[in-house]
């Protein structure tokens, strides 16, 4: 099977950025949007102004907010907020259609990763998982970028890394589905971690050993869930675990960076239009974690500091008290 056409479900500001790739050598890519101001945007300046600012789009991109149009695609792109994605998918006509997952995040309702998701909701639907180190606005400016393409059908993933990869846009397959999700659920909490680093002013050492100790977390949590060392080691996890912790271009490391200045976390989540992953998944994270007795003290800081319980000094006090154990575990 040749795969043409893509369609991209959700207009934020990276599901723009990846219809700008899909739409690379002027090849028509439907966008579907939720909201009206977007689409009509997009369809007549070229630009999304509410979510990706500044970037002109392909005009072979054309937005929609008709489902039953998506339904004339090869394959789609899911890129709804992992909070909404079932919801999104429920809405859309999805049977034997494949779906490549690009959000990040575990729901917190289920506890479920979100190819399980989609497999309950789209269940004839092949899957595959788009992760990696990948500010949007990078992408559509077409800075060079790589990401893990994850799919247990290998013939269905050279397809569609046949279509999707550019030369600025590097595509690796992979077969692990759970290990490329799972770097990218577990990255966005750990950067409000480096955030709060930073906005504390703790210094660079402790961001690093943050991003290090997080990274062990990280490993522990994916091998619970069937995921592979190599994997997590990978561009989905360790690479997007560092872009995401050294940058204010990320939303989860800038929304630690503000709690660690002073603010209230419930106070700068009611007030945002642009999702921070972490802050949702943190929670859901930190409960399998428990209930599974994996070992995430930096997850379980995270949650802690999101609820407002404890302040941050209080926190840090405790987290420093902790006896190291072996490195290795
Ligand atoms: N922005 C980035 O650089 C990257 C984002 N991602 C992931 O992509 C996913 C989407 O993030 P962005 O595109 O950045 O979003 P965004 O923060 O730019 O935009 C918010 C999105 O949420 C949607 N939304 C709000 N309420 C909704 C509802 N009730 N139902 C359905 N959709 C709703 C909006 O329509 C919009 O598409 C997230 O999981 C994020 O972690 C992954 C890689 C890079
Ligand atoms: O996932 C991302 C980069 O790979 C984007 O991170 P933020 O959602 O924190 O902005």
């Amino acid at each position: 099977m040749t795969i043409g056409k893509l369609a991209v479900i959700g207009g934020g500001a990276w599901g723009t950025a990846l219809a700008q790739v899909a739409a690379a050598g002027d090849r028509e890519t439907l966008l579907w949007a939720l909201e009206d101001d977007v689409v009509t945007a997009i369809n007549r300046i070229h630009e999304n102004p509410v979510y990706l600012k500044g970037i002109k789009l392909n005009p072979a991109v054309r937005a929609t907010a008709d489902f039953s149009e998506l339904a004339s695609a090869d394959a789609w792109l899911v890129v709804s907020p992992a909070q909404h994605m079932r919801a999104v998918l429920k809405r859309a006509p999805c049977p034997n259609m494949p779906l490549i997952l690009c959000s990040k995040g575990i729901e917190e309702s289920s506890g479920k990763l979100l190819h399980e998701v989609a497999a309950e909701v789209c269940p004839t639907s092949p899957i595959a998982v788009l992760s990696g180190p990948t500010f949007a606005h990078e992408v559509a400016s077409g800075l060079p970028t790589a990401v893990t393409l994850a799919c247990r059908d290998s013939t269905l993933g050279q397809q569609l890394r046949q279509r999707i990869a550019r030369p600025n846009f590097r595509t690796y397959l992979s077969d692990d589905v759970a290990g490329a999700e799972v770097g990218g659920a577990v990255k966005n909490v750990l950067a409000i971690a480096c955030g709060v680093v930073e906005g504390r002013g703790l210094g660079q050492n402790a961001r690093a050993a943050v991003i290090a100790r997080g990274f062990a977390e990280m490993t522990r949590f994916g091998m619970a869930m069937g995921a592979r060392r190599e994997t997590l080691a990978g561009l989905s996890g360790l690479g997007d675990l560092v872009l995401t912790c050294s940058s204010t271009a990320s939303r989860n490391f800038s929304l630690g960076k503000a709690i660690g200045e002073g603010r209230s976390a419930a106070e700068l989540m009611s007030d945002r239009r642009t999702v921070a992953e972490g802050a949702h998944t943190a929670p859901i994270l930190h409960r399998i974690a428990v209930d599974r007795d994996i070992d995430m003290p930096i997850v379980e800081a995270v949650v802690t500091l999101l609820s407002g319980r404890v302040g941050i000094d209080e926190l840090l006090d405790a987290m420093l008290s902790r006896p190291p154990g072996d490195e290795e575990d």
